[in-house]
């Protein structure tokens, strides 16, 4: 039985994480974290997440439970993930990341544990995003540099990042596809007499409303015709089960920095 902890337990991702912890065979959940203000330390984790009395009660710091789990799933913000990094490579535990909105400072800062402890970081869990990826590469090397490209993205209104972090690994497919840097040709948001667009940026739209789970599309288009590529979550289980699924892969492996192509077998 692989343990699993979770940050951010009473987090939107952390109590789905935790759901989808309790639905699914050969994993547990053996601790739970919450912020060391929280108000829910001492409450069980099963009913804050709302799957009812799991035995596992939320703590307010990491290393109070560091004995208690294989695998922490972390979906936090980036000085949060950051932190907990620092103290599972100590312990020697494996950590899945999927919190986004890293400075490519802390990115980088991120990947280097990857030389100290097995480690999942993708900005998102889902399968169908994953496919994506490839389709996206595909897709931008048969089409080429005729074609303007430019991504769409809408989520929910607590967002704080922008664009998502599965927008900029959207674009970082193209790009690579392409044989461009994103950091030349990203252009985030347009207004005022921005001249017209030239023919190498890929354009970055972000839309932020409502309940929005995560919507994306890749728009590639020239004069004649649109191919567009679009992935639409419409419930956070869809995330929550490529974490605990990376979890699983995770636990035994040596050390290294993967992602879920990796754990989908999606790679080249
Ligand atoms: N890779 C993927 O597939 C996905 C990634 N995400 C990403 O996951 C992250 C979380 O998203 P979501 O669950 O919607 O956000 P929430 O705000 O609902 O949850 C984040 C949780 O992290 C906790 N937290 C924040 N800062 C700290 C800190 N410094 N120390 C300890 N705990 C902290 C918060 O605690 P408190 O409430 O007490 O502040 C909160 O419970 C985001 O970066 C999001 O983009 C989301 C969905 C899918
Ligand atoms: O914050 C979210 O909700 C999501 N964040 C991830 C991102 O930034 O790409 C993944 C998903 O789209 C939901």
């Amino acid at each position: 039985m692989i343990r699993v902890a979770v940050t951010g337990a009473a987090g939107r991702m952390g109590k789905t994480n935790i759901e989808a912890i309790q639905a699914t065979e050969g994993v547990t959940l053996g601790a739970a974290i919450v912020e060391p203000t929280s108000s829910l330390i001492g409450a069980d984790a099963g009913e804050v997440a709302g799957v009812g009395k799991l035995g596992v009660k939320i703590v307010g710091a990491l290393d109070q439970v560091m004995d208690d789990f294989d695998v922490l799933i972390d979906f936090t913000a980036p000085q949060a993930t950051l932190a907990n990094l620092a103290q599972c490579a100590v312990k020697g535990k494996a950590m899945v990341i999927g919190t986004t909105g890293l400075s490519e400072a802390e990115r980088n800062e991120l990947k280097s544990f990857g030389e100290v402890m097995p480690l999942v970081f993708a900005s998102n869990m889902s399968v169908g995003v994953n496919l994506c990826f490839k389709l996206l590469s595909e897709a931008a090397k048969a089409l080429g540099d005729d074609y303007d490209v430019e991504i769409i993205e809408a989520h929910h209104h607590h967002k704080v990042d922008s664009p998502s972090g599965t927008a900029l690994s959207m674009g970082e497919v193209v790009a690579d596809a392409l044989g461009r840097d994103l950091r030349q040709c990203a252009v985030y948001g347009r207004e005022g007499q921005v001249g017209a667009r030239s023919k190498d940026e890929i354009g970055f739209v972000t839309i932020r409303a409502g309940d929005v789970v995560g919507d994306h599309t890749v728009l590639f288009a020239t004069e004649g015709e649109r191919v567009e590529i679009t992935h639409k979550a419409s419930s956070r289980m869809t995330f929550a089960k490529g974490a605990v699924r990376a979890a699983g892969w995770l636990a035994g492996k040596k050390n290294g920095l993967y992602d879920m192509q990796d754990v989908l077998s999606l790679r080249d």
